[in-house]
C-alpha cells in the first residue's frame, strides 16, 4: 500500500471459493491504481494487487488449478496518477502493464480522445500483445490513414495447469461517444460477421469467455449470450463486465454466467468455475474441488466473490502476513506508484473540507451532497465571463463530470482529479429567453424518450449514476454486534462483531457474494443535470418573485453536454445550433474552478 493509505481494518470475512477454473477481474479502475488513501476498506495499491496475483497462482499451481486475470476496460480518467500527469497517463500506462492480465479490452474512457485510444493503440496493446482484444473496435492507424482493428478480435487458448480450452472475446457496449479515430461497430453488427461465426461454431472449445466493457444486463451481452447458444447449447459460457460501477453477478442459464466487479479500484472480483471439461489435456490431472468428475462435465457449478481492496483481505485471502505476503515485483510496483505521486505532488493540500460531501451516499439537494456544493456554492461565486459580467446566467452541467467524493479533511492536488477528472471547458450562448432556458433541466431530467433519436438517447452518454439505491434491510445480528471478529463464511454471522459500513451485495446467487460482511450503506439517486442561476435580479417576496426575473440569460455549460443542450432546445421549438454557441470563460474548466474556490473557502 502507499505509505500515506489509511491502514485496512480487520473484518468477518468470507472465503475464496476455489475451483477447477479461478479468475481476478478488475474493471472501472479510473487510474485509481494507488488505492484509496483514506478509505481502509479499499487501501490496497496496483502492486498489492501483483502480489495478490503472484502468491494465488502459486496456489493455483500447487493445487493443479487454474488463475486468469481479466480486465474490463476504464483503466483511465478519474484519479490525479492518471489525469495530473503530462502527458495522461505517462505513470498508469507503465504501472498498470506490470500486471499479468490474461484478457481485457477497452472501455468506453479510453476512446473519448485521440491521445488516449493512441495510448492503447502504442503502449497497452503491445505490452498485452494476444491477450488485449477488439472484437468490435477498430482505431484509425495515425501513420496510415487505415481503419484497422485496435487489437486482435479474438483468442484461443489452453489453460495451463487443467487444460480447458478457452475462446476469448473482447468487446464495448454500443458506445457513441468517441472521438473520431476510433470505430465502434455495433455488437448486434459484430456477432454478424463471419469470423465470429466462424469461432462460435468451434468444436474444440470448453468455455467461452466473453470480457466486456458492458453491463451483465444490456442487449449487448444478451445478444452474443443467444449467438453463442444457437451454435453451442451446451458450452459454458462466463461474461466478465464493466461500466456501470457496480458489484453484480448474472445467471443468464445454469451454464452461463457473469461476474462485474465495482469500480475504482475498489473490488477485486474472483469467480470460479467447477466441472469444466478439459480438452485440452487427455491425462490432465484434473483436480476435483467439489463435485466427481462425471458429473463435472455435465453441470458445472459458478461461485463469486467481491474482495474489497485492502490488505487485511489479501492477508487472509492467502493465509500470508505483512512480511509473508508481497512478493519483491509488486512491492517495486508500489514504489513506482508512491514516485509518480511525489513527481506529480498529489498530496500537495489546497484546503481542508469542513465535512463529507457525497455523490451518491446523501440525498440530492442536501448540504452533504456534492452537488448542492457545486451548484449553491462553487458554480456561483465562480462562474462568470468578465465580458458579459452584467449579464444573468443559468449554467448547466451534468451530474457525471464530478466523479467521486470529498472526505472531511485535506483536499489535495489528486482529491482534484477523483473530484473533477475531465478537460471539459464552458460554452454558451447569449440572451436565451429565460421562458425557454428555464425549461431546459426538467427536459433532460426527464430524458424525454421521444426528444432522442435512438442514436442520441441521453441514457447512452448521461446514464443516471447512481449505483442502485439500497433496498436491503439490515440484518438485526450486524447491526447490534459489538467486539472483534472470527474469520470463515459460517461463523461470521454467528459471532459479535462491530461492522464496518460497506457493500451489501444482492445479486443473481444471493447477498453472500461480498468477501466482507458490512453494515449496509444507503445509496440515493441523483438527477442527469443540475442547474445554478447566477447574477439573477434578487426578489424580496414571493409576488415580486416572477416580475424579477429576467427577460434572457446567457445560457452556460459544460461543453461535454452541448449536443444535448441543443437537442433539447430544439424539442423546446427553438433553432439554436452551434453557431450560436461561443467559449464561456476561455481557458477555465471545471477542474481549475473547483481547485481555485476550495483555496478561496476551506482554510485548513
Ligand atoms: O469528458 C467527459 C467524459 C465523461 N463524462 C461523464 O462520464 C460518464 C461516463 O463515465 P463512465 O465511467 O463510463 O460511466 C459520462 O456519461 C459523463 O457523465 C463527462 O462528464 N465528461
Amino acid at each position: 500500500a502507499q505509505p500515506s493509505a489509511a491502514p485496512p481494518v480487520s473484518a468477518p470475512l468470507r472465503e475464496l471459493p476455489w475451483g477447477q477454473l479461478n479468475f481476478l477481474h478488475t474493471t472501472d479502475t479510473h487510474g485509481w491504481h494507488a488505492g484509496h488513501l483514506q478509505e481502509p476498506s479499499f487501501s490496497a495499491d496496483w502492486g498489492d494487487y501483483i502480489s495478490l496475483a503472484e502468491r494465488l497462482h502459486e496456489k493455483a499451481d500447487k493445487e493443479g488449478v487454474d488463475l486468469l486475470l481479466v480486465d474490463t476496460g476504464d483503466r483511465i480518467e478519474g484519479n490525479g496518477l492518471y489525469d495530473a500527469s503530462i502527458p495522461r497517463g505517462f505513470y498508469t500506462l507503465k504501472i498498470f502493464g506490470e500486471q499479468d492480465v490474461d484478457v481485457l479490452c477497452s472501455g468506453n474512457h479510453e476512446l473519448y480522445k485521440n491521445t488516449s485510444s493512441e495510448n492503447e493503440y502504442y503502449e497497452t496493446v503491445p505490452d498485452f500483445l494476444g491477450n488485449y482484444l477488439a472484437s468490435n473496435l477498430d482505431i484509425i492507424d495515425p501513420k496510415t490513414g487505415q481503419q484497422r482493428p485496435l487489437a486482435q478480435r479474438f483468442k484461443k487458448f489452453t489453460t495451463k495447469n487443467q487444460g480447458i480450452r478457452v475462446l476469448a472475446f473482447g468487446f464495448l457496449f454500443n458506445f457513441r461517444g468517441n472521438s473520431n479515430n476510433t470505430v465502434v461497430q455495433r455488437v448486434q453488427e459484430t456477432i454478424k460477421e463471419k469470423w465470429f461465426q466462424e469461432a462460435i461454431r468451434d468444436r474444440e472449445v470448453d468455455l467461452f469467455l466473453v470480457v466486456g466493457h458492458v453491463p451483465l444486463r444490456t442487449q449487448e451481452f444478451a445478444s452474443i449470450y443467444k449467438a453463442i447458444r444457437e451454435q453451442q447449447w451446451d458450452v459454458t459460457i462466463q461474461f466478465f463486465g464493466g461500466h456501470t460501477h457496480i458489484r453484480d453477478y448474472a445467471k443468464y442459464d445454469s451454464k452461463a454466467y457473469g461476474l462485474e466487479s465495482g469500480r475504482y479500484m475498489e473490488t477485486i472480483g474472483f469467480m470460479s468455475i467447477n466441472g469444466l471439461p478439459t480438452g485440452g489435456k487427455s491425462n490432465s490431472l484434473s483436480i476435483d474441488i467439489a463435485a466427481p468428475r462425471a458429473a463435472r462435465a455435465a453441470s458445472p457449478t459458478f461461485s463469486r466473490r467481491y474482495i474489497d481492496n485492502n490488505l487485511f483481505s489479501f492477508h487472509q485471502h492467502t493465509d500470508l502476513n505483512d512480511t509473508t505476503f508481497p512478493t519483491e515485483h509488486g512491492r517495486n510496483v508500489s514504489s513506482m506508484i508512491a514516485l509518480a505521486r511525489e513527481a506529480l505532488k498529489l498530496d500537495k493540500t489546497y484546503g481542508c473540507a469542513p465535512r463529507d460531501y457525497w455523490t451518491n451516499r446523501a440525498p440530492y439537494p442536501s448540504k452533504n451532497s456534492i452537488f448542492s456544493w457545486l451548484q449553491d456554492e462553487v458554480l456561483p461565486d465562480m462562474v462568470l465571463d468578465v465580458d458579459r459580467a452584467d449579464v444573468p446566467r443559468m449554467v448547466l452541467t451534468n451530474t457525471g463530470a464530478l466523479r467521486f467524493d470529498i472526505f472531511r479533511g485535506p483536499f489535495t492536488v489528486d482529491t482534484t482529479y477523483t473530484v473533477s477528472p475531465f478537460t471539459s471547458g464552458f460554452r454558451y450562448i447569449k440572451d436565451v429567453p429565460f421562458s425557454i432556458a428555464k425549461r431546459l433541466l426538467q427536459i433532460i431530467n426527464q430524458e424525454v424518450p421521444q426528444l432522442w433519436p435512438a442514436s442520441q438517447s441521453l441514457a447512452f452518454e448521461l446514464p443516471v449514476r447512481s449505483v442502485e439505491a439500497s433496498t436491503h434491510t439490515v440484518d438485526e445480528r450486524l447491526l447490534f454486534a459489538g467486539g472483534q471478529m472470527p474469520l470463515g463464511k459460517d461463523h461470521a454471522l454467528d459471532h459479535d462483531v462491530e461492522l464496518t459500513p460497506g457493500y451489501t451485495t444482492t445479486d443473481d446467487a444471493g447477498s453472500d457474494g461480498d468477501d466482507t460482511i458490512h453494515a449496509p450503506i444507503r445509496f440515493y439517486r441523483v438527477p442527469n443535470a443540475l442547474e445554478s442561476r447566477i447574477g439573477f435580479p434578487s426578489a424580496t417576496t414571493e409576488e415580486s418573485k416572477e416580475s424579477a426575473d429576467p427577460v434572457s440569460v446567457d445560457l452556460v455549460y459544460v461543453d461535454f453536454i452541448e449536443s444535448y443542450i441543443l437537442l433539447a432546445l430544439k424539442f423546446l421549438g427553438t433553432d439554436y445550433a452551434e453557431r450560436d454557441t461561443a467559449v464561456y470563460m476561455e481557458g477555465r474548466d471545471m477542474t481549475g474552478l473547483i481547485a481555485q474556490w476550495v483555496q478561496e473557502h476551506w482554510q485548513c
